[in-house]
């Protein structure tokens, strides 16, 4: 598949965005996202995208509680197994959202993608991570806990060239600008963006990566649980090449559908 070049399987497709509740229970938090996943598949998607720490509350607290060593998987990471297996018997492609990683003494906060075989294409670790402080509304340091990606996640799949990217991520125009230069046709974005940061920012910055970039770019996030540690803003979305939203929802547990063309990428164009 060349720069630019929309020599994939599929042209036209559906993505699913599946913003899920997330508890403590991790097995639950598990059970309930291949639930989601295989209701999406029954609707029809071929590609579905999963939010930024889907199997365990965001904290500092908890990422090292809730961290899987991916690279030995199996029991070792049984988030990445039933993802693997899920991808595999129904044939999909999943962009599995992110867990925290443990990789030795470091801790990353990971994005894993896998192939309608089960097999992980790629693993994208969170480049810029979300040190933030704004007085009286919201403090917090991933990087007390978690420790930088150094590198870019791009990735051919049976649903086209895709960069990845997790939340804090998308406010690095840069970084987008990488994958539309390495032929990306779609970026996708886990993120759990907040109540101070999602009505400013949310919807601005992902029609704005889209329309820099003129390709698609979709966002998952966890749905929002008001009593949580950090309250999500939910909205996960998808966006076209003109910027424009072509699907999104409020706060609540759903999974949007929605249909991806590439062929619009070169009209636009
Ligand atoms: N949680 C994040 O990484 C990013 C975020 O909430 C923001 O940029 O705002």
């Amino acid at each position: 598949m060349g720069e630019g070049n929309l020599d994939v399987e599929f042209n036209i497709f559906k993505i699913a965005l599946c913003q899920l509740s997330v508890t403590p229970d991790k097995e639950r938090n598990i059970s309930h996202a291949r639930k989601a996943i295989e209701d999406a598949a029954a609707k029809g998607a071929q590609l579905v995208v999963l939010p930024e720490i889907w199997n365990g509350p965001y904290s500092n607290d908890s990422f090292p509680v809730y961290a899987e060593d991916i690279d030995a998987g199996g029991d070792a990471s049984p988030s990445t197994a039933m993802l693997s297996e899920v991808a595999q018997r129904l044939k999909i492609t999943i962009v599995g959202g992110s867990i925290a990683e443990r990789s030795g003494d470091q801790l990353y906060n990971t994005s894993c993608v896998f192939d309608t075989d089960g097999k992980l294409l790629a693993k994208h670790r969170k480049i810029h991570l979300f040190d933030i402080d704004i007085p009286g509304k919201i403090t917090f340091i991933e990087s007390k806990t978690l420790t930088a990606g150094q590198t870019p996640t791009i990735v051919d799949t049976e649903v086209g060239r895709i960069g990845i990217g997790i939340c804090y991520d998308i406010r690095f125009q840069e970084l987008a600008m990488i994958y539309a230069a390495r032929g990306a046709h779609l970026i996708c974005y886990p993120g759990a963006f907040n109540m101070t940061t999602g009505p400013l920012h949310w919807e601005l910055l992902q029609r704005a990566r889209a329309t820099d970039n003129q390709l698609y770019v979709a966002t998952c996030s966890p749905a929002r649980d008001a009593g949580a540690g950090y309250v999500a803003w939910g909205h996960s979305t998808l966006v076209g090449p003109f910027g424009e939203v072509m699907a999104t929802t409020e706060h609540e547990e759903s999974i949007i559908i929605a249909e991806i063309d590439y062929s619009v990428i070169e009209l636009r164009r």
